[in-house]
């Protein structure tokens, strides 16, 4: 699957990572050829739209990192738009509501709906120890019902007794009952597929989702369909309403436009990939390793994330260097603020200080979430530059107006304060102790009283 996208994409990059520097000539460039690939791809026009002004909107301006190459750059803000597009998470079928949870499976003839239902039940019945119902509303097709209960002996769940003559909402509402009478947690209604979308058919669905009320409205949909795909979604999430998507056929050489465009138009999330014929053969949707698949270079994204954590380590080593050799004010203290937390406050600093990892563990500090930051920036901004040299100098009332000035309280100060002093404490332990002296002492020597 997606191979197309994937070559496109391929050379694309492969031109780009020839250069040394990414001008902004380039960058157009490539997100040119990045929609031409994936209209190719049979992605739809107003998602090639989105994602284009999207992914342009990161990669221009994006600090190059180093030891990376601007090419490899910009593969890891398409391939992270991808993912966002995709649907970040994986979602599993919502099963919360009183049982018998009616599931409703729509699609068109062919789609693979059928199979899926067969597949959904086995899921549910191994992973979830549920106990599901299969039914049958397909009352168009002669064998549709026979179709349905055999794959229902072959996975081992139970299916509805076939009645011939009755109408789908009259199959639909037995099939509720006989769950409610006994006992099933699941009921799944596999309805009737057409050639194409017509109206006697949403007329007929319709009917059904209101006599049954479905927790779950899942369209099948054939991944090798590509744009119609968007069509069938368009209207069924419309005129019915769909809760999420299931994609068949993954395992055949169907393009990978499909998948975007269909979460793109009805935002709703794709939940399962069908991968085969057998009733084993279903998978659990993962927008990143779709995305990964999409663009064939997994490993170039990782590259770039293991660039952007270096660069981080770095800066934090400068910061801990800093402060081993002393005089660090509350003016570095602001402005490292962010780099602190991100590096799990001063016990992640410390653990970058040479021969100190392994203590690291040990020490942790609270107080560090986004909140507590935005105050502790304020406070030191409403200092004097002489008070954040020497912030012990403040006394009661001068507290009492920084508090005042920065909207915080007396309290959130002297904890500031106090963080301050507790962390030139151990600035001065470390001076004097010398790192063989606190490797032998292991941490609590450097550790201020009552804190551990
Ligand atoms: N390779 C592959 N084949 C599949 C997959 N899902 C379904 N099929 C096959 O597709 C064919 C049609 O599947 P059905 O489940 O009968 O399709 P349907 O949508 O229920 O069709 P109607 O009942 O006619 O509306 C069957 O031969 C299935 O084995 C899949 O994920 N991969």
């Amino acid at each position: 699957m997606f191979e197309g996208l994937t070559g496109r994409l391929g050379d694309i990059f492969d031109r780009l990572r020839r250069r040394g520097a990414l001008s902004e000539e380039d960058v157009g460039a490539a997100l040119r050829e990045v929609r031409i690939a994936l209209l190719e791809a049979d992605v739809a026009l107003p998602a090639v739209k989105a994602f284009v002004a999207g992914v342009k909107e990161k990669a221009v301006g994006q600090e190059v990192l180093r030891g990376i190459n601007p090419g490899h750059m910009v593969i890891k803000i398409v391939h992270d738009h991808l993912v966002e597009l995709l649907g970040e998470t994986s979602e599993e079928i919502n099963l919360s509501a009183t049982p018998p949870v009616p599931v409703l499976m729509l699609g068109l003839q062919g789609s693979g709906k059928t199979t899926t239902s067969a597949k959904i039940a086995l899921r549910l019945k191994t992973r979830e120890k549920k106990k599901v119902l299969l039914a049958s509303l397909d009352t168009r097709r002669p064998a549709a019902q026979e179709q349905l209960k055999v794959l229902a002996d072959q996975v081992g769940v139970a299916s509805l007794p076939i009645i011939p003559g009755q109408t789908p909402v009259q199959i639909a509402r037995r099939a509720m009952e006989t769950g409610r009478l006994e006992g099933f947690d699941v009921v799944m209604l596999d309805t009737a597929g057409r050639l194409a979308i017509d109206d006697e058919l949403m007329a007929e669905v319709v009917e059904i989702r209101d006599a049954t009320k479905p927790v779950e409205s899942l369209l099948v949909v054939d991944a090798m369909t590509g744009q119609d795909a968007v069509t069938v979604a368009t209207n069924f999430n419309e005129r019915v309403g769909i809760t999420g998507i299931v994609m068949t056929r993954i395992d055949g050489d169907a393009r990978g436009g499909a998948a975007l465009s269909m979460r793109y138009v009805t935002g709703k999330p794709i939940k399962l990939l069908g991968v085969g014929e057998k009733v084993d053969a279903l998978e659990s949707f993962h927008p990143d390793r779709i995305a990964g698949r999409i663009l064939g270079m997994g490993d170039v994204v990782s590259l770039v994330e293991k660039a952007a954590e270096t660069i981080d380590r770095e800066e934090a080593e400068k910061l801990a260097r800093k402060m081993e050799k002393g005089g660090f004010d509350l003016d570095d203290m602001l402005s490292h603020l962010h780099q602190i937390k991100r590096m799990g406050g001063m016990g992640g600093m410390l653990g970058l200080l040479p021969g100190l990892g392994k203590v690291k563990e040990q020490i942790k500090n609270a107080n560090l979430d986004e909140t507590v930051l935005k105050r502790q920036e304020a406070i030191i901004l409403s200092m004097t530059k002489q008070e954040r040299k020497k912030p012990d100098v403040l006394n009661a009332s001068r507290r009492r107006r920084i508090a005042q000035g920065s909207g915080t309280t007396v309290a959130d100060v002297n904890r500031l304060i106090k963080q301050y002093q507790d962390m030139s404490e151990m600035m001065k332990k470390m001076k004097k102790l010398g790192r063989k002296g606190l490797m032998r002492q292991g941490l609590s020597a450097l550790l201020p009283k009552g804190r551990h």
